[in-house]
């Protein structure tokens, strides 16, 4: 089996008395985009420090391409854009690219850069003259300048309109195809289902479900349908059932199953809706969901899908 690019095994971390990672394994890579998800505060930012080696574990282990992060070799092949960058406002965009391309042994080419994050015509402007969006994509751009194995980038869409996003989803493809692996944390749901091959979603510090977009969303929420009519007959297959209004929500593992039973019940409806949740859907769940003290990993799920992944422990 290829060893991960970046390891935590049982890491907790506190500030002082506020615990902000908890207990958290988890194995990175290679050669795809994780996607951390997790609501304000509960540790992203935390964890993406540990793997850089910004900040140290207050307990258990955290390991960069097989060593420590702390160690500037293995640092060296590790990208990042932290949530919040300052370049230096006199120099101009081709300069920032040349200053930090001389601290790697074989950088990209400053134009294939500019190329990749639509940053082409801006060679010459100084930072602090660069929109807010500009700057963004520059900060991002670089964590890819050395070739890294490993990129940590933290919401680096946050603030930036629907094309300077689309030019960093681009960026981060073209990255992907080229075998790299990316760490991304993100608060947009498209974005981590445009991107991310596999979710990790963190709360009060704990990872509560580990998995592809489908299968965290399927484990999350519930599948149903809903359909206006003044009575339902009982249907095999549902698991729940409410009224919105003049509508008949029916919950179900099997939609086309309960559909099925529904037109051969007879009963008259009308309007039938088939509703799959979402992403931000299962987020909301989860997020609702209580966290039990004693499980490191919580339960996000009322009913865990069969092959839900590798929810770490
Ligand atoms: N330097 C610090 N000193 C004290 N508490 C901190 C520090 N850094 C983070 N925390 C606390 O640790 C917890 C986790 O913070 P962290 O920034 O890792 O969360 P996050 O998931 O990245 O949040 P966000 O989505 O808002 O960026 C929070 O309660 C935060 O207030």
């Amino acid at each position: 089996m290829t060893p991960p690019l970046a390891r935590l095994h049982n890491v907790s971390r506190s500030y002082g008395t506020a615990l902000a990672l908890d207990r958290v394994s988890l194995d990175i890579g290679p050669g795809a985009v994780l996607g951390l998800l997790g609501p304000n505060g509960a540790g992203k930012s935390t964890l993406i420090n540990l793997v850089c080696g910004l900040r140290r574990p207050t307990r258990g282990e955290v390991e960069l391409f097989g060593g420590s992060p702390q160690d500037p070799r293995r640092r060296r092949a590790l990208g990042m854009t932290p949530q919040q960058t300052g370049l230096p406002e006199t120099l101009r965009v081709r300069e920032v690219i040349d200053f930090v391309s001389r601290h790697y042994p074989d950088p990209l080419p400053a134009a294939d850069l500019l190329e990749r994050f639509g940053l082409i015509g801006l060679e010459k402007r100084q930072t602090g003259s660069l929109s807010g969006g500009q700057q963004r994509r520059l900060a991002v751009g670089l964590a890819f300048l050395g070739r890294p194995d490993l990129v940590l980038l933290d919401e680096p869409t946050t603030g930036l309109d629907v094309s300077a996003r689309r030019a960093v989803w681009e960026g981060i493809r073209s990255y992907i195809g080229s075998g790299g692996t990316i760490l991304l944390t993100s608060h947009y749901m498209e974005e981590m289902e445009a991107l991310s091959e596999r979710i990790v979603v963190l709360k009060h510090g704990r990872v509560v479900a580990d998995g592809t977009p489908q299968e965290v969303t399927e484990a999350a929420s519930r599948r149903s349908i809903s359909f206006q009519a003044d009575e339902v007959p009982e249907l095999e297959g549902v698991v729940g059932r409410e009224r919105r209004g003049d509508r008949q929500v029916l919950y179900t593992e099997d939609t086309d199953a309960l559909v099925r039973e529904l037109v051969r019940s007879g009963a008259p409806f009308t309007g039938l809706d088939v509703h799959r949740p979402s992403l931000e859907e299962a987020f909301l769940e989860i997020e609702a969901e209580a966290v039990s003290d004693d499980d490191p990993a919580g339960d996000p799920t009322p009913e865990p899908a069969a092959g839900t992944a590798e929810v770490s422990r």
